[in-house]
């Protein structure tokens, strides 16, 4: 039976605690496209537990013809372009919220190629069905403002392409690291690149065998600098964290490092630990939007008066997250300024936390960032299993932190 609810509490607000965090969905949904085209001779461990790589997993093995992702978008965006390339006849389907997340920049570049592709419902959204494949230029534009993993997925498939694929961006480009780990990764399995301005040329070529083990999941930590941040006293300590990581969601060192917490790195992990707090904030997170709500929550629940911008991405994320936010800070006391589509302003009084319940919208982000607010009171997260999508363990660990949990 699935719950319908967690209530939850924390024992003291002191908090000393190990975390053994799970690996990146990120980097294992890259690393298991790059297998899967390189055929043989690729070695990952410490892949993530995620439902989207799970799913990941479990489609490249699937011989059905209809291979549906749920709500994983990186899944939806890397198998699109891995079944054209490959010449695979499917239908690709999700779950209602995946079929009105857009993917249609990326269907008209793969069409461009040479694909045949159609729309089973709405025209730029899955269902999609891919019919067949046949390169016919190795030219493609693709707008660099929506998503990041249109990018990447092209990227993927590029040294497999007969022609092999010179990519030009357009538009601003956001999400960039994640495009660079897509590209780092490829070079660590023996693909040479050239990237200049804003054209990627990836000449035929391929992948060469290698082992990878996949890094911890810093969007993930993002929870845990979260929950150092809202506590009374903390030392937490981040297990396999890499301070020289893939993945632009490090970043949040410095973004933390201004609300109050300090990152020592040694060999084992990251430790967290608390210093003075700005009074005020402001971050751009064009290029880690995964950062947003978290920090978002950080801010209202101590106060901090802050402007966040670059957030045009999450209104298309697995809920519109800017609404999804204003919505549920709300009942806390906490009313949030929305400019447009790509900016939000926390006012600075402190949230009130005294047995709200929160909704979740089918987004795991929205129940691990409002789950820290246990810290300062009692709160109800609906839907406790929607941080399956990337953190199945996340439960388990509040426990190992001294977080009480009542259904
Ligand atoms: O490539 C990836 O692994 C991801 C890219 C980002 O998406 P966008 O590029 O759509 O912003 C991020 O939000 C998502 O969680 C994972
Ligand atoms: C946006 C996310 O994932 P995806 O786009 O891969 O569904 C996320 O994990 O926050």
């Amino acid at each position: 039976m699935t719950q319908d609810s967690i209530r939850l509490t924390h024992s003291s607000g002191k908090i000393r605690a190990e975390i053994p965090l799970s690996s990146s969905k990120s980097e294992s949904n890259r690393a298991l496209i790059i297998q899967a085209l390189a055929g043989s001779g690729i070695e990952l461990d410490n892949l993530a537990e995620a439902r989207d790589t799970q799913t990941m997993i479990r489609l490249l093995k699937s011989e059905d013809n209809v291979l549906d992702v749920l709500d994983a978008g990186t899944t939806m965006r890397f198998l699109t372009a891995y079944c054209t390339a490959t010449n695979r006849e499917t239908i690709l389907t999700g779950t209602p919220r995946m079929c009105d997340r857009p993917i249609k920049i990326l269907v008209d570049a793969l069409c461009e190629l040479g694909a045949e592709i159609s729309y089973q419902e709405k025209e730029g959204y899955p269902p999609l069905h891919i019919k067949g494949f046949q390169q016919s230029t190795d030219q493609v534009s693709v707008r660099g403002d929506v998503s990041s993993q249109y990018i990447s997925a092209l990227l993927m498939v590029a040294p497999t392409l007969p022609l092999g694929l010179t990519l030009t961006l357009t538009g601003t480009v956001s999400s960039r690291p994640y495009i660079e780990m897509t590209l780092q990764l490829m070079s660590h399995f023996g693909i040479t690149y050239g990237w200049e301005e804003n054209i990627i040329t990836i000449p035929k070529q391929t992948y060469q065998a290698n082992q990878y083990t996949i890094e911890s999941d810093w969007s993930g930590a993002s929870y845990w600098y979260s929950i150092a941040a809202l506590a009374e006293e903390a030392e937490i300590k981040i297990l396999r964290l890499k301070e020289n990581s893939l993945q632009g969601d490090s970043a949040l060192v410095e973004l933390m490092r201004a609300l109050g917490i300090q990152s020592e790195f040694d060999e084992t992990g990251v430790t967290l630990k608390k210093i003075a707090a700005a009074k005020e904030f402001e971050y751009d997170f064009s290029h880690c939007p995964d950062l947003a709500q978290t920090i978002a929550v950080v801010c209202a629940a101590k106060g901090i008066k802050a402007r966040l911008t670059g957030l045009h991405s999450l209104r298309i994320k697995e809920t519109d997250r800017i609404a999804a936010l204003q919505q549920e800070l709300r009942k806390f006391g906490v009313e949030l300024e929305v400019i447009g589509d790509e900016e939000i302003r926390v006012p600075g009084n402190k949230a009130q936390v005294n047995g709200q319940m929160v909704a979740t919208y089918d987004d795991h982000r929205m129940g691990m960032a409002f789950a820290p607010l246990a810290l300062l009171g009692e709160v109800v997260i609906e839907d406790p299993a929607v941080v399956n999508k990337s953190y199945p363990s996340f439960w388990k660990h509040l426990e190992l932190a001294g977080f009480v949990q009542n259904s």
